[in-house]
């Protein structure tokens, strides 16, 4: 194979495999640029989902059981017998209150107050409040059956100090059965419990949805540490600003899905490091990787296999041209190539030969045939003139062979020279020549004839007393063949020998 990688073959195989081998690449780049795009769509898309349809969803179920709750409780408001005792320990509200809090893991504790300024915290053992109004979670003003939800606020003890615990409060007032305000109630919600529910969420590719309020708390975290006590980068807040939407921060270089719950206002938020998302997403490439490297193998073993066979079809040109022996011959294709342009000159050779008069160098009866027919196709105007050289046993006897040859060779050469466009001379047999005049008259086609015919009369000899002149018949081609058309001139050059020789004289079908 090296022998080949050597020459101008090898070279030109390498060129085509290698053109070969551009869609390969291309086809790997666009796999390659289609599946990362396709993958970071595909990673987001489903991150996407999970904030905005999974955990949204998990939320809403919670927030419609506290719901559920208070409109129980202000639906107990509005009976007829409802009186809204606080103090009342067998009171229907008062009731029902201690049945959420021991049934539901929603919520950790209770202030119910009513319009004369009275309240209580249920467990009773909790109450450290002295004045409930003045507490985030009081509504003041919210209409009926409109739960107030608070952000992540600080619990303040007996005295009225933050006690560094965090809660997050629903509250509403409840209205009789005239519409009069008549208390509220408010919950502490049991932040912790409500975060189990995260982790029955199937989140994609190891990430944690996580819920923060306005402020950026987190207020549902599968996190007890970062629960009510951690936020979320403060930057991140302004970029809160759609329903639901998609952001990626370079400071902590995550992407970042949100989607905001209307009331409360509570964001779901799913985060995927750029780390692991670059890991997900390059991980679909490794297919690629592997397909890549069988094509790879199997074009090489593919192009090993080509080159083989190439080559051996070019051994076989190679014997077919001259049966080489394949170990002394090469076969590179500039020589393959030298090889056929010889033999077509050698086959023009032939081929021109099988047309020549070998003596005279004039051509043949087998040209002048072949030419005719095409002339005669072509339907050209054509003058045939028949030459024979006067006396020229006589000279052969006198002077010999050899000088009849040379006299012959002479009359060759000399046509030659006296060939212009539109004449063509051919050697007709012995010492009888056919000149072709096409598309002449017979003055052009004479003056022709008796110049020529001059030029050789006065050439001089080596031979002594050798004079040598020639007969010729001129005749135009009506509608005859070449043979008819040879007759006709062969009578005129009868005549011009009858009539002395060393003259033209013109067939004619009938005579002046
Ligand atoms: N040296 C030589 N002689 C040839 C060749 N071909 C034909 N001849 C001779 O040409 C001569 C032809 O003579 P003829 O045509 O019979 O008569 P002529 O002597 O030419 O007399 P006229 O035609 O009447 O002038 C013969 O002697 C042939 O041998 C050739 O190739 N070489």
């Amino acid at each position: 194979m090296l022998l080949y990688k050597k020459n101008a073959l090898g070279k030109l195989l390498n060129l085509v495999l290698f053109i070969m081998f551009i869609p390969f690449l291309m086809l790997c780049g666009w796999f390659y640029y289609e599946s990362k795009i396709k993958m970071t769509s595909v990673v987001h898309e489903s991150l996407r989902y999970t904030a905005h349809n999974t955990t949204h969803q998990s939320i809403k179920t919670y927030l419609r059981s506290i719901d559920e709750s208070f409109q129980r409780i202000q639906s107990l408001a509005l009976r007829k017998d409802s009186q809204f005792n606080i103090n009342d320990r067998g009171g229907p509200i008062v009731n029902v209150v201690h049945e959420f809090l021991n049934a539901h893991d929603l919520f950790l504790n209770a202030m119910l107050y009513n319009s004369d300024g009275e309240f209580r915290v249920i467990p009773e053992h909790l109450s450290k409040i002295k004045t409930p109004t003045d507490r985030p979670w009081f509504p003041h003003n919210t209409r009926e059956g409109e739960i107030f939800h608070t952000l992540a606020y600080n619990v303040l003890d007996a005295e009225g100090n933050e006690s560094g615990e965090k809660r997050v409060a629903a509250a509403m007032n409840l209205f009789d059965i005239n519409r009069n305000k008549i208390g509220s109630v408010a919950f502490d919600l049991d932040m912790a419990s409500i975060s189990l529910g995260l982790k029955n969420i199937q989140s994609p590719y190891n990430s944690s949805p996580f819920v923060v309020d306005r402020n950026g708390t987190y207020i549902l975290h599968e996190n007890p540490r970062k629960l009510l006590r951690e936020s979320v980068p403060t930057h991140w807040m302004p970029k809160f600003h759609d329903v639901s939407g998609f952001f990626y921060d370079d400071v902590t270089e995550m992407h970042v899905h949100y989607s905001i719950n209307p009331n409360p206002e509570w964001i779901t938020i799913i985060t995927l490091h750029n780390d692991e998302f670059k890991r997900i997403v390059n991980s679909s490439l490794n297919a690629l990787i592997f397909i890549a490297i069988s094509c790879l193998i199997y074009y090489i073993g593919l192009a090993l296999i080509c080159k083989l066979y190439v080559a051996n079809v070019m051994m076989r040109i190679s014997y077919g041209l001259d049966g080489a022996d394949v170990n002394t011959q090469a076969h590179d294709i500039s020589s393959i190539f030298t090889k056929i342009q010889n033999k077509t000159a050698e086959f023009n050779d032939i081929e021109t030969q099988s047309r020549t008069d070998p003596l005279t160098g004039l051509y043949n009866r087998r040209k002048l045939e072949e030419d005719f027919t095409h002339y005669i196709k072509k339907n050209q105007r054509i003058h045939l003139a028949i030459i024979d050289i006067d006396n020229f046993k006589s000279v052969n006897d006198t002077y010999g062979h050899p000088v009849g040859d040379k006299i012959l060779t002479y009359i060759g050469s000399s046509a030659t020279e006296w060939i212009r466009e539109g004449i063509s001379a051919y050697r007709y047999g012995g010492e009888e020549f056919v000149i072709l005049f096409l598309d002449m008259d017979e003055t052009q086609a004479l003056e022709y004839l008796n110049q020529w015919r001059q030029k050789v009369s006065e050439r001089e000899w080596r031979e002594a007393d050798l004079v040598l002149t020639f007969s010729c018949g001129l005749t135009c081609r009506i509608d005859e063949d070449l043979h008819a058309l040879v007759e006709k001139a062969d009578i005129a050059l009868y005549e011009a020998k009858q009539a002395g020789k060393n003259r033209v004289i013109v067939h004619r079908e009938f005579p002046h």
